[in-house]
């Protein structure tokens, strides 16, 4: 398939999207968040896809929406619209693991399109922020609630309210990103991690990515009893008594996702 705002490389069993509008450093507007999320379905789709990496530029993953399309719109445009809405709630259908190699500007619906990937690791350059304060709005996808829960009250507030740019090892250390590398070993590191997460049972690979977005959503004791059960539901898995006989017989595991 051929995008006009996008480039996708399946290799391996990882699907490697980079977002490519560089003339408006990745600016997210509706051809690009339609591109990316018919991208992220097809390989949704594609059984020899395991693992999904999201990248920008090296100065850019995404600066934000993309601020000259939506000047204009009204609160009717956007509401009745729902601005954003639907390719957030489709981003987050996709079950396959997806990583979010960030350089450079992750700002508003960039930093929030690396939060609703499963985990983001992150050039040395790499810059996150929320600066929707500053154009008289505030994030609409998951800058106010993703980002707390990632960081914490304190510096979420304070990212929302003065619009502040959080750097890498800022962000490492606040629990935003989980490695932070230099940049030019950045796809490097992202795509040796996709392809260790290739290597496992893509039926446990979708249960821990379930369990642990649900840890967001439910109480504590919801969630613990959600993964025991997933725990125990795993034995009836060909794939258990393999990763199991693996290493009593100290050899590699070969798992068959069934
Ligand atoms: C999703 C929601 C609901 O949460 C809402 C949002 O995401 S709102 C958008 C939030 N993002 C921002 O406010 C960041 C806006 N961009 C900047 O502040 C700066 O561009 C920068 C600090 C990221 C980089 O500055 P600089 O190096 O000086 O480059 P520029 O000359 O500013 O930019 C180059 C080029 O890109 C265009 N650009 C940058 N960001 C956006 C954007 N978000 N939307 C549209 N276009 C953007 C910028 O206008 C320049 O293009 P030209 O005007 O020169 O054609």
């Amino acid at each position: 398939m051929a995008y006009e705002t996008i480039v996708v490389e399946t290799e391996d069993h990882v699907c490697l999207v980079r977002l490519n509008r560089p003339d408006a450093l990745n600016a997210l507007n509706d051809v690009l968040l339609g591109e990316l999320v018919d991208a992220l379905q097809a390989a949704q789709a594609n059984d020899k896809v395991r693992c999904i990496v999201i990248t920008g530029s090296e100065k850019a993953f995404a600066a934000g929406a993309d601020i000259k399309m939506m000047s204009s719109k009204s609160f009717v445009d956007a509401f009745a619209g729902d601005l954003f809405g639907s390719e957030h709630d489709e981003i987050m259908r996709i079950r396959k693991p997806i990583i979010a190699a960030v350089s450079g500007y992750a700002l508003g619906g960039g930093c929030e399109l690396a939060m609703m990937c499963d985990f983001i690791i992150a050039s040395e350059t790499a810059k996150f922020g929320q600066p929707e304060i500053n154009l008289g709005v505030v994030a609409g996808m998951g800058g106010t609630q993703r980002l707390t829960r990632a960081v914490g009250k304190a510096k979420a507030m304070d990212m929302n309210l003065t619009g502040r740019f959080m750097d890498a090892t800022e962000a490492e250390r606040a629990g935003l990103v989980s490695r932070v590398v230099p940049a030019k070993k950045l796809m490097e590191e992202a795509m040796s991690a996709a392809d260790k997460i290739a290597e496992k049972s893509m039926i446990t690979v979708a249960v821990v990515k379930e369990a642990v977005n649900r840890s967001f959503e439910v109480p504590l004791r919801e969630g613990l009893l959600f993964e025991r059960r997933v725990f125990h539901s795993l034995f009836a898995t060909e794939d258990q008594k393999e990763g199991m006989d693996a290493f009593q017989e100290k050899r590699a595991a070969q798992f068959r996702d069934k």
